[in-house]
């Protein structure tokens, strides 16, 4: 599975799977004024006051409302040890403190001049304990923000209305945060927990779903429960026996693509990183992940890159609320093989071909002129108006550097892969898991391979010299072009791929019978977060010669219901004889998140 981390948070870091995708967004005032851990101190005798008719001139009414971000603060500092800071340092007068814990950044509000000008006397250029820079005091004005937050809250109240209407009863899992989260959370998730730990949790999460799955097929057939269930002793017991968590070959900075959104930091200047939060709760700010665990180094220096650029840039970020900007997201790729891949995804709406035209000539001059280290393989820019990031996958992407593709190396064979194909984003381990995936189909030379939802080709070619034929089944058209190219570049006669949706294709491959049905035939299943249609699995069940099907599994909440349907006793809707867990085995693609890849082997039952 790939993910992203998008803020699906999807990090698209993150694809269907897994880019850290951007379902995250801000709005920054928001989220102060929501943020529970928000303290109303009573350190003042000054009280907020929404008079404009004050004598005293010190006063500000309302709309003058000031507050201070104070940056520079150690970074586990809650908001109780942030106002005790304040008064050890002689200050009074606020109104509201905010301290981010896990970022070194916090927030003063004050309605007198004079609390203003004491926090910037004592506190601006203070070095404290146990910090590296002095802290530094910044003016945060919400009056040059007034107009823009009051179309945001209308924005804000519509679609949270729908939104409420739509996830009521269907998502009870939603994230409804409504605070900040800190970079590293949004990233990597995990990052407190040592790596020992993370993959305990991750063996006892497979586990659980295998004895779910159970369960779900004890409970789906009640009246006629497939013997080897009914074999297992206790009725809590796994449906296979589980082989210890495969460890990442890299712990850190193993991600080899990240989907940035570009948009604006806590100081209101243009960031490329991730949400702290999502739109639908408010929350649009941007987080620098510069110093986060997962994301590689050339990664890192790439959106620096870019973010030098756009910083010096006349065209603002993309406002997620006022659906104008220009610069929207960023997706980086960069393989083992030292090739890189920008695609920059930029608004053009309102803009004249001659203007669109130069600023495509202007950001490939500006790639090109940097250093040699810094320079990068392809670099392509996509043109979107939408309103969420979430493009068109099939949405055209114009070349300015180099193709529209780089390599990348699995198990000695060179795969190209396109920007809006999908690419295992943890390379060194994917050669384990693949490896793993090659054993436990025990192919042999007259078999064929069906490589269902094959991506780029990657598994189906890796096992090809080992048998007859190879057919890769494929919905994405880039991942199909590749797959092609990949097949001429390996030097592989044996495969063919056919592009469209599995559900579509697989059972015309067999109706038409290209696959005879006396040809032993083994089925690799590598499906998106939703799992397998329906279809498809009823074409597997039906097409008898496929006696051994290994199941990679990105989401295993959906790989229940697979297996219920794989495991169910013979019908109408399920035709053919059902098939049977025999082997487990999980592998951390995606250190310091909750997430890993699961394979299961099943053969059929005869
Ligand atoms: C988890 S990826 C696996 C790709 C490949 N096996 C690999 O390891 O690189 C899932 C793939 O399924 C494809 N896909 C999604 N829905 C599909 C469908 N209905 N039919 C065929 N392929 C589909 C996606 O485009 C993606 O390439």
């Amino acid at each position: 599975m790939e993910t992203s981390i998008e803020s699906t948070t999807k990090m698209q870091i993150g694809d269907s799977n897994q880019q850290v995708n951007d379902t995250s967004e801000n709005n920054e005032l928001k989220t102060v004024n929501d943020d529970t851990d928000t303290i109303n101190t009573t350190t003042t005798t000054t009280t907020t006051t929404t008079t404009t008719t004050s004598t005293n001139n010190t006063q500000i009414n309302n709309d003058d409302l000031k507050s201070l971000i104070i940056f520079n603060l150690p970074k586990f500092t809650d908001n109780k040890k942030f106002v005790k800071l304040l008064e050890k340092e002689g200050i009074t007068g606020f109104t509201k403190t905010k301290k981010v814990v896990h970022d070194n950044f916090g927030f003063v509000h004050f309605d007198k001049m004079e609390t203003k000008d004491l926090i910037f006397q004592k506190l601006d250029g203070k070095m404290l304990a146990k910090c590296t820079e002095p802290i530094k005091v910044s003016e945060r004005n919400f009056e040059k923000k007034r107009k823009h937050i009051e179309t945001q809250t209308k924005h804000f109240e519509k679609k949270y209305k729908q939104e409420q209407i739509q996830q009521e009863g269907n998502n009870q899992d939603a994230d409804t945060e409504t605070t900040l989260k800190s970079i590293e959370d949004v990233v990597s998730p995990w990052h407190q927990k040592s790596y020992s730990d993370q993959i305990k949790l991750k063996h006892e999460a497979m586990e659980l779903i295998l004895k779910k799955s159970r369960k779900a097929i004890y409970k789906d057939t009640k009246h006629a429960v497939p013997k080897w269930i009914s074999d297992i002793s206790k009725i809590n017991d796994v449906i296979c026996p589980l082989e210890s968590v495969v460890e990442s070959v890299e712990k850190k900075g193993y991600r080899n693509k990240c989907v940035y959104t570009i948009g604006f930091g806590i100081d209101d200047k243009p960031v490329i990183g991730f949400a702290l939060g999502r739109t639908a709760n408010g929350i649009t700010i941007v987080g620098d992940p510069s110093n986060t665990l997962i994301i590689s180094e050339k990664s890192k220096q790439i959106k620096d890159t870019l973010q030098d650029y756009v910083r010096a840039h006349a065209r603002p970020p993309w406002d997620k609320w006022l659906h104008s900007g220009f610069w929207r997201q960023v997706t980086v790729r960069d393989f083992t093989t030292g090739e890189s891949m920008v695609c920059v995804q930029v608004n053009h709406k309102g803009l004249t071909q001659e203007e669109r035209d130069k600023e495509k000539q202007a950001l490939k001059e500006y790639f090109e002129s940097q250093p040699i280290e810094k320079q990068v393989t392809s670099l392509s820019i996509q043109e979107y108006d939408g309103i969420s990031n979430a493009a068109p996958v099939d949405l055209a992407v114009e070349v300015l550097i180099g193709s529209d593709f780089i390599n990348e190396k699995i198990l000695g064979l060179t795969f190209q892969v396109s920007s809006n194909a999908f690419f295992q984003v943890n390379s060194k381990t994917t050669e384990l898991l693949y490896s793993k995936v090659l054993e436990w189909a025990r192919v042999s030379q007259d078999d064929i391979v069906l490589d269902i939802c094959c991506g780029t080709g990657t598994i189906g070619q890796c096992i090809s010299k080992q048998v007859k034929k190879v057919i890769g089944l494929e919905l994405a058209p880039d991942a199909v072009k590749d797959a092609k190219a990949n097949a001429i570049v390996n030097q592989l006669s044996n495969v063919e791929y056919h592009c469209g949706k599995a559900e579509e294709t697989l059972p015309m491959l067999l109706q038409t019978r290209k696959v005879s049905i006396k040809e032993g035939c083994v089925g690799i299943v590598d499906p998106p977060r939703a799992g397998l249609h329906q279809d498809v699995i009823k074409s597997i069940r039906s097409f008898e010669s496929i006696k051994k099907l290994v199941y990679v599994s990105c989401n295993q909440n959906s790989f229940i219901q697979d297996c219920v349907k794989l495991c169910k006793g013979t019908s109408k809707t399920m035709p053919g004889k059902p098939f049977q867990p025999i082997k487990a085995i999980a592998y951390d693609l995606f250190p310091h998140t909750e997430l890993c890849e699961l394979i299961i082997l099943f053969e059929r039952i005869e």
